[in-house]
């Protein structure tokens, strides 16, 4: 039963859907960092919030960590390269907590046009200062967005509601989404001289680090107000300071800060600032469907291999999981076959081509690629799996093509994977037999039929009298069993091969007399 650990603060229906998907959890909050470390070999997933960090060196200490799920958007509390690197599928729920985010934003919009904090302060302080708090009303003022994805869409559509004049600058919005939003799309530099009031709805990322800096701040209008209910990081706050000081910023509304938890900051002392902590997915509702769909997500993974909503991994739905997987597990086998074939004195593995014919043509093929190219690498690279093959493949400078036939096959279904090295070209072709079951059928283009046995042996050889009797001979002098026997051959007397599997390990002596046979061109032992 795969065991989870809980390191945040969840809302319980996490705990009740792992528990009923039979995921054995565990909740622990509040740990160090080296607390988390020290317990986190035990679990195969970790389900957080922000609070938990989830860095290479946790990694490290993790090696059956499968997954990582964020109960929530922003992903910048896990070192996601190394999770990567470490073969973890890094999840997050992307739309959850988006609603109650954006009214955060609406709601933090408000607090600054009235200066709703300070005055109810000063109400219940029974000072009754109605000349001091004069407002500013938010009908036909500027809303400059700065991220129009899940959250800045829908900040967009509240403040078209509020008949605002909402403008935004995102790279990737397009022109016919930013009509059906009502927004006028336009580039920073425009939205910073036109906003009254300007919102961040961007992940922190290098090219988001610091947006809003003094060089910004000294563009924007006099009197701008500036919400930031996305990541601290994004606005320097010594820039902001500056510029509430100065009165160029005529307020600020912040949910995040650069240092959390933020229990001390000069902007603290401002009256024109309105500051949460962090609150902006904290509603019931949105708590409630994070958690839920968190735990639904990693339990899917951990239980059936189905990835949804993953940042490192491409998806497969949980109804095309059980269609994918047995392609899955194909294609992971028939790069395993290659990966033990290629040997060392074939050089470098230059390019792997991946071709799918027939039914498989149809479907994600993604997650197929990744499946062979972990198979390929495993023998090769300790720990390569899905999640860090292409990573792996990549930094090895290994060129991956992947080329998708409509072509009537022979096969209802196929894939082929074929391997190149700077001195050879291998490649091994399997279908899948009665729907579910993975079969070779071609190795180096000659037609085989085989499954995939636990110990196999490959030999090429010549095609000429002579060599099925030596060979048999000599697995049978050594007493090993042949389970099945399978050959093939390009042509008549040219090249040819066999694939035998056997009921237990081939001995090292055994397999230097196969070797040593007239006729043996090479033999390698395959095992699953
Ligand atoms: N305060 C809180 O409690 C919460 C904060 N968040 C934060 O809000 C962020 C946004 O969330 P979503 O809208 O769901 O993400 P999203 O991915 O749907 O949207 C982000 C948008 O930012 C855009 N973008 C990226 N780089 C940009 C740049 N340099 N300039 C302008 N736009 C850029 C992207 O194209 C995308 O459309 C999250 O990354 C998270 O950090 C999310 C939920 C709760
Ligand atoms: O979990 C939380 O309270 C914060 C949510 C958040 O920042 C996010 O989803 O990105």
């Amino acid at each position: 039963m795969p065991k989870v650990l809980i390191s945040d603060k969840l809302s319980p229906a996490a705990i009740e859907i792992f528990r009923t998907r039979g995921v054995e959890t565990d909740v622990k909050t509040g740990l160090s960092p080296a607390e988390l470390r020290a317990i986190i070999g035990a679990y195969d997933g970790l389900a957080i919030r922000s609070a938990s960090k989830v860095t290479k060196e946790l990694l490290e200490a993790a090696p059956n960590l499968k997954v990582v799920g964020r109960a929530g958007i922003g992903v910048d509390n896990v070192d996601i390269k190394a999770a990567t690197a470490h073969g973890v599928v890094v999840m997050n729920t992307p739309f959850g907590n988006a609603i109650t985010t954006a009214e955060h934003a609406i709601a933090m919009m408000f607090a600054l046009a009235r200066q709703l904090p300070e005055a109810s302060a000063s109400t219940r302080a029974g000072k009754w200062e109605k000349n001091r708090f004069m407002g500013v009303e938010l009908t036909a003022k500027t809303l400059g967005i700065i991220g129009c994805g899940n959250i800045g869409s829908i900040v967009a559509d509240r403040a078209v509601g509020l008949k605002m004049k909402v403008i935004a600058f995102d790279p990737f919005l397009s022109d016919k989404r930013a009509v059906e939003l009502g927004v006028e799309k336009v580039e920073l530099p425009e939205l910073f001289a036109r906003a009254d009031f300007i919102t961040l709805h961007t992940p922190l990322v290098d090219g988001t680090r610091y947006i809003i800096n003094a060089a910004a701040i000294a563009t924007m209008k006099q009197g701008v107000r500036i919400i930031n209910c996305a990541r601290g990081g994004l606005v320097e706050e010594a820039a902001l300071l500056e510029g509430l000081q100065s009165g160029k910023v005529a307020g600020a509304a912040l949910d995040v800060f650069e240092v959390e938890p933020a229990k001390e900051n000069p902007l603290f002392a401002l009256e024109n600032v309105v500051c949460t902590p962090h609150l902006g997915a904290s509603t019931a509702e949105a708590q409630e469907n994070v958690a839920l769909q968190v735990a639904e997500q990693m339990s899917d993974y951990l239980l059936t291999g189905a990835v949804s909503n993953a940042i490192n991994v491409p998806a497969i739905s949980a109804e095309d999981a059980p269609r994918v997987r047995p392609y899955m597990e194909l294609a992971r086998r028939l790069g395993e076959f290659a990966g033990q074939l290629t040997q060392a004195k074939d050089g470098v593995i230059t390019h792997v081509t991946i071709e799918y014919e027939g039914a498989v043509a149809q479907l994600n093929h993604k997650p197929l690629t990744a499946a062979a190219l972990a198979g390929l690498m495993a023998p090769m690279i300790t720990g390569a799996n899905m999640v860090n093959a292409p990573v792996l493949a990549r930094e090895r400078g290994i060129e991956v093509t992947e080329t998708v036939h409509d072509r009537a096959s022979e096969y209802q279904t196929l894939i082929r994977l074929t391997i190149a090295t700077k001195t050879n070209t291998r490649s091994v072709a399997g279908t899948l037999f009665a729907g579910s079951k993975a079969r070779l059928v071609e190795i180096k283009g000659i037609p085989v039929e085989a499954d995939f046995s636990r110990h196999m042996l490959y030999v090429t050889n010549q095609d000429k009298p002579g060599f099925i009797g030596r060979f048999g001979a000599t697995l049978s002098d050594a007493g090993i069993n042949i389970a099945t026997f399978h050959l093939g051959r390009a042509a008549a007397g040219g090249d040819a091969i066999c694939l035998v599997s056997l009921d237990e390990p081939l001995p090292e002596t055994v397999l230097d007399a196969v070797r040593a046979l007239p006729l043996v061109v090479q033999a390698t032992p395959v095992t699953f």
